[in-house]
């Protein structure tokens, strides 16, 4: 069975995050088009966006209203010539009250629209990512760490969420406030105007600065946080704990974990700190802002530039409340500038293509010639293995015919799992060809082909979730019975019935509570419901002993009557009845035959079953 974790320890080894070292090569995506990648994702809630414009420009509209009514107050109502009037004052300050209500109630209900829209956006790209890392090919998954592909679903994806959240109302509900505000600004002096905007030009050049400096610390965080994913899910899984424990690693695992952890701390501050400092001097120039203007307002009065208190009382008022939209743009372009990074992250492992992936025109398995399975002249290379190396397969020509029980055998190494790998399209030929029922498997649609085959590995995955759900995996609308009848063809139904809960008892995380013997009979069942024309057993017994191993035995014997089976043993024992057993050498077929013939050869076969029966 060859490895199937990728990457190997991240202490020891660089990250196995091989699509963000390709990104570090590559160019960094234009903004324009990360901007409209993320705009596309938006397209299906038009509806709602426009409904939260209208939203937006509606307030947005109606703030404009109650600073020009604070200068109709003080003007008109507090201090006309001969004193206050009353009636007037009372009637504006009863327009004011409404429009505050009016402009939150329509506040909450955007707020509720933009939530919403931003979260379901977040939602799709979360599946969209994890159909598209289900597509593709088991490489990719031997030669990447869990825990990494976990982090980007996780923490960059997550990481967005409140960007895509807020981005849009911000961006809206603030430019629209920012426009009014210097509308009102502009009608009610020009001049002060001037005074208030003159610097702004350079907070927005200075913002896109402190914007490129976050957008790079954001790389780093979450290149980070994954290797912290990655540490937590190779160490804190049942395999990971067992190897740390088994070998006093526990204190240098967490030393490993505290180093990146300290690492993580070090880039979250910076992140939070980058800016601070920007916003800091930007919040100062805005609070300055009034006193100027009272300053330049007494030289225009000076100059007899008509400015009533009540023009510099509304202006301030307008520029006060034009601080907070400011800055919340300016915020959100930082937020999109930071997010660019985790976004490009996304769209990165969006782009994966599938190395293996169903033809235009694929077809179904021809039900006339199921469980034909034949190999021929096919060379494999795996695609990490160097160039020079000799191919895993080297020619391999072999043909299955419908209902035999062929077996492959030969030394460690050789290359018989890698032969059954190809039959499923785990991995696709090098070159040859890989027939079943007479097709191409590159011919032939993913769904038709595996739906014939069953797999039983050496190394058996379960779920963390009752026998009965794990059983359900294979055929999920399984009656009660099957899973007895199931069961019971595999030699663990009374197993199970002996334990208190049954078909219900959970089997733990990767079936850790159950025994290998057990675990690999419920493997067993699970590929007897599936009930495939062609059933694969990789070294189903190796792990067990011989009490054990007869009891497997029997269920696989039960298993393989009426079916293709093809056996990878490592015990001859086991497939002496064989109709047919292939010796791999070196990625060759070196000898084939039954048993009687291959001994009579005095060949490798003979080789290794004086050996094993010395
Ligand atoms: N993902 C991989 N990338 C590169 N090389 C691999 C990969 N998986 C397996 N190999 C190599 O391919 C060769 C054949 O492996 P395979 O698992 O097919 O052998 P096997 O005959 O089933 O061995 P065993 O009896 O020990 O299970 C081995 O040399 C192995 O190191």
């Amino acid at each position: 069975m060859s490895g199937m974790r990728g990457g190997g320890h991240p202490g020891r080894v660089s990250s196995g995050d091989a699509a963000a070292q390709k990104a570090q090569n590559a160019e960094a995506p234009r903004i324009p088009d990360l901007l409209k990648r993320i705009g596309d994702l938006f397209a299906p809630y038009r509806s709602q966006l426009t409904v939260t414009i209208v939203l937006v420009l509606v307030s947005a509209a109606l703030s404009v209203a109650p600073p020009l009514l604070t200068k109709q107050a003080f003007d008109l109502g507090l201090f006309p010539t001969g004193g206050p009037n009353m009636p007037v004052l009372l009637e504006l300050v009863g327009i004011m009250v409404l429009i505050w209500i009016a402009s939150s109630a329509l506040g909450v209900w955007q707020t509720w629209l933009t939530a919403t829209v931003g979260n379901k956006v977040m939602g799709s790209l979360r599946v969209r990512l994890f159909e598209h890392l289900q597509a593709m090919e088991l490489a990719f998954f031997t030669r990447t760490k869990t825990g990494i592909i976990q982090s980007r679903l996780q923490n960059d994806v997550g990481g967005v969420a409140g960007v895509l959240s807020n981005t849009i109302s911000s961006v809206i509900g603030n430019t629209v406030t920012v426009i009014a505000a210097f509308v009102s600004m502009l009608i009610l002096s020009w001049q002060l105007t001037i005074v208030a905007v003159i610097l702004l030009p350079v907070l927005v050049l200075a913002q896109r600065k402190v914007g490129q400096v976050r957008a790079r610390i954001a790389t780093k965080t979450q290149e980070s946080l994954s290797d912290m994913t990655a540490i937590t899910q190779e160490t804190l899984s049942v395999s990971g704990i067992l190897l740390a424990k088994s070998f006093n690693q526990q204190k240098s695992e967490t030393d490993r974990y505290a180093l990146e952890n300290d690492n993580q701390i070090g880039l979250q501050v910076r992140q939070a700190m980058s800016g601070q400092w920007f916003f800091a001097m930007v919040g100062i120039f805005l609070s300055v802002i009034p006193a100027v203007v009272y300053l330049v307002a007494a030289w225009l009065i000076l100059r007899d530039v008509p400015v009533t208190a009540g023009t510099i009382v509304a202006f301030t008022t307008v520029q006060a409340r034009l601080t907070f939209p400011l800055l919340g743009l300016m915020r959100v372009a930082l937020d999109l500038q930071t997010s660019s990074a985790l976004f490009s992250r996304i769209f990165e492992y969006l782009d994966l293509k599938p190395a293996i992936k169903d033809a235009p025109d694929a077809k179904e398995v021809d039900p006339a010639k199921l469980g034909l399975v034949e190999f021929d002249d096919v060379v494999f290379r795996y695609p990490d293995a160097a160039s020079d190396t000799r191919a895993t397969l080297d020619g391999v020509s072999f043909r299955i015919e419908p209902g035999q029980f062929a077996a492959f055998v030969g030394p460690s190494g050789a290359g018989k799992t890698t032969v059954s790998y190809l039959i499923p399209r785990l991995h696709d030929a090098s070159s040859g060809s890989v027939r079943f029922a007479g097709d191409d498997v590159r011919a032939l649609s993913e769904l038709s082909l595996v739906k014939n085959i069953g797999i039983v590995s050496q190394e058996t995955y379960l779920f963390h979730a009752s026998i009965g759900d794990n059983l359900r995996y294979a055929k999920p609308d399984a009656t009660d019975d099957e899973l007895v009848r199931a069961a019971k063809a595999a030699n663990i139904h009374a197993t199970i019935e002996s334990f208190p809960d049954g078909y219900s008892t959970l089997v733990g995380e990767r079936g850790y509570r159950l025994s290998g013997g057990e675990k690999q009979r419920i493997a067993i069942a699970r590929v007897l419901l599936k009930d495939p024309a062609v059933l694969i057993l990789d070294e189903a017994t190796s792990a067990l002993d011989s009490i054990s191993e007869r009891v497997v035995q029997d269920a696989l014997d039960t298993a393989s009557r009426g079916r293709t089976t093809i056996a990878i043993a490592h015990r001859l024992s086991t497939i002496v009845d064989a109709d047919v057993i292939y010796v791999v050498v070196a990625g060759q077929i070196a000898e084939s035959g039954t048993h009687a013939e291959l001994l009579a050869a005095r060949g490798t076969y003979w080789e290794l079953y004086f050996d094993q029966n010395a």
